[in-house]
């Protein structure tokens, strides 16, 4: 049985003042029957990390580099995540393949890198407006998991996301049925790959506009394990329900 997991994105937001939601947060939930991890930014991981201490919160990174460590300014390895006290970390968010040029084949050697360091990854995968409106979605989601994802995967150290670009942020979130007909075909392709004991070990989230509104529809969703919030999660106010609805699934 997977359990299901409560992942926030806290992007590029949050300043020290923001471990005060964070600390509300694993007062609010401990002992809860769903893993929750909270993505602060870099600055935020080692005080974060105590912050959550005494609860059952796990923190992880946003991003890593897949070497371990060298002539990369601005950059993070996985081995520094996991000495600032991470256990996982966030690969290949749209905003980064935007931002930074990543490709699919990046993300796959972060991964790789990441998962041999300890880490359980979260690889994220998506298509723009125009790529659903061309209807090959499936194409384009199918071609990202083969690609983005290492040889090697198991139920610990492989979360996938699907997070459709045009639901980031915007307020929009496909219907229930297109949800499920990506989460249901990601499900088959990993089962075909990793074999079925592993297929159906990795959990498979939903990320894009999910609020309290509309957390419990999504969540009843077959193969939909939880979800990657973004602006949601930077508020114990707008999290903590969205984990109860989870919580409640
Ligand atoms: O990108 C996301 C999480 O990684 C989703 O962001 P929003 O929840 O703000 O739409």
């Amino acid at each position: 049985m997977r359990r299901k997991l409560a992942a926030g994105n806290w992007k590029m937001n949050g300043t020290t003042q923001s471990l005060k939601d964070l600390s509300a947060l694993g007062s609010a939930h401990k002992g809860s029957g769903v893993d929750i991890l909270i993505c602060p930014p870099a600055t935020l991981l080692a005080p974060a990390v105590q912050t959550v201490s005494r609860s059952d919160i796990r923190i992880g990174g946003q991003d890593c580099h897949d070497q371990t460590n060298g002539a990369h300014t601005g950059d993070i390895s996985a081995e520094m995540l996991v000495d600032a006290g991470a256990s996982a970390v966030i690969l290949g968010h749209s905003e980064r393949r935007a931002d930074h040029h990543e490709t699919s084949e990046d993300v796959r050697a972060k991964a790789k890198a990441a998962q041999a360091a300890g880490l359980m990854t979260v690889i994220c995968l998506g298509e723009s407006l125009l790529q659903r409106e061309a209807t090959n979605t499936l194409d384009i989601i199918g071609a990202q998991l083969s690609l983005s994802v290492p040889d090697g995967a198991t139920g610990e150290n492989l979360v996938v996301a699907y997070e459709p670009i045009w639901a980031i942020g915007s307020g929009l979130t496909p219907t229930p049925d297109q949800i499920g007909e990506v989460h249901d075909f990601m499900r088959t392709r990993l089962e075909r790959r990793f074999g079925a004991g592993v297929g159906r070990s990795v959990r498979l989230l939903y990320g894009g506009s999910v609020k309290p509104e509309n957390a419990a529809e999504i969540f009843a969703i077959s193969n939909v394990d939880g979800a990657l919030v973004g602006g949601a999660s930077l508020s114990a106010k707008d999290f903590s329900p969205i984990i109860s609805a989870l919580e409640a699934s």
